[in-house]
């Protein structure tokens, strides 16, 4: 991995950060490795550009379909950069207590006093940890801008709840992902995507699905696996030519119908895994048909 990266040619001072950053990142390899774990990128310029990206101080935004990977992709770079994750979750209820904190009263013997306790922004600000944002589409439109200040050069706010004023710590980093297009969601405002560097997350296909079938699934039967990974091929293509939505070839289904394919037969696990998680019966028939010639 590090010779991977020397062979980028980075500048020394954004491959030194990224190495001092990690007192892991000598055995990032191991970290790497599928069968630990950690993501599997499509190409190693998903990871490398993220990493740079973090390094350089940027935001970066995760975009792609449900399953694609993307929170792993956050979990793995936290453990490569050795900096805790707090994730907040995005939802039209978010709001600026969820984000920074809120007061209580807390009691100590006869003494009643006002407390803040700490949200996720404020947290990771602080120690210099990473900052997960999931679905950040999902959050109403007003809710975000508060964090407009955290997200730009000055990477700073005054809490609206207690008047004090935060300065990040140098290493706090933010990371952000979005489902464009999913029910509930909201294009995200300019000024807000205008603060990210946006590195897509695909679904992974070919030899990588197979080591992530492999490693995150009970199923030993080499011989499904790669009829399963060739389901997923033909999936994409049908997502490709707008016969079937993005969700039925989701890693995450894929794995689950591995699991299932452990204790019943492939096509049930399917149906079960994938068909049944759709609303339109033209969609379910065309997976089925695709199922039924690869599983015959
Ligand atoms: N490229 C990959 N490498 C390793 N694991 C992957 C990869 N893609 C998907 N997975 C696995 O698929 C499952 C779903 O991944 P994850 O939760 O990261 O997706 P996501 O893109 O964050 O989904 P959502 O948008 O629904 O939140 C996890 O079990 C994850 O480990």
């Amino acid at each position: 991995m590090t010779s991977q990266l020397e062979a980028l040619n980075l500048p020394n001072n954004i491959l030194s950060d990224i190495k001092k950053r990690s007192e892991t990142f000598k055995n990032s390899e191991d970290a790497m490795l599928i069968g630990k774990g950690g993501y599997m990128p499509s190409e190693d310029a998903i990871l490398f550009d993220a990493m740079i990206a973090l390094s350089l101080g940027k935001n970066v935004l995760l975009k792609g379909p449900t399953g694609s990977g993307k929170t792993k992709l956050a979990e793995t770079l936290s453990n490569l950069f050795g900096q805790p994750m707090h994730n907040i979750n995005c939802s039209v209820d978010l709001d600026a207590e969820a984000l920074l904190g809120y007061k209580t009263i807390s009691q100590e013997g006869s003494k009643t006093s006002i407390e803040f306790i700490e949200g996720p922004v404020i947290h990771a600000m602080k120690k210099g940890h990473i900052l997960y944002i999931d679905e950040i589409n999902m959050a109403k439109p007003e809710t975000l801008p508060i964090l407009n200040g955290v997200l730009d050069y000055r990477k700073m706010i005054t809490n609206p709840f207690t008047g004090e004023v935060i300065k990040a710590s140098s290493d706090f980093g933010v990371i952000a992902a979005i489902n464009e297009g999913y029910v509930g969601t909201v294009p995200l405002n300019e000024a807000l995507k205008n603060r990210f560097v946006v590195i897509e997350v695909p679904y992974i296909q070919g030899e990588q699905l197979k080591a992530v079938l492999r490693s995150q699934s009970m199923l030993t039967n080499e011989k499904l696996i790669s009829q399963f990974v060739t389901l997923s091929s033909d999936l994409i293509t049908q997502v490709q030519n707008g016969q079937i939505s993005e969700e039925a070839a989701s890693v995450r289904a894929l794995i689950d119908t591995c699991d299932l394919a452990v204790y019943m037969p492939p096509l049930r696990a399917i149906s079960r895994g994938i068909t049944e998680k759709l609303e339109d019966d033209r969609e379910k028939a065309a997976i089925q048909n695709i199922a039924e010639t690869l599983f015959v």
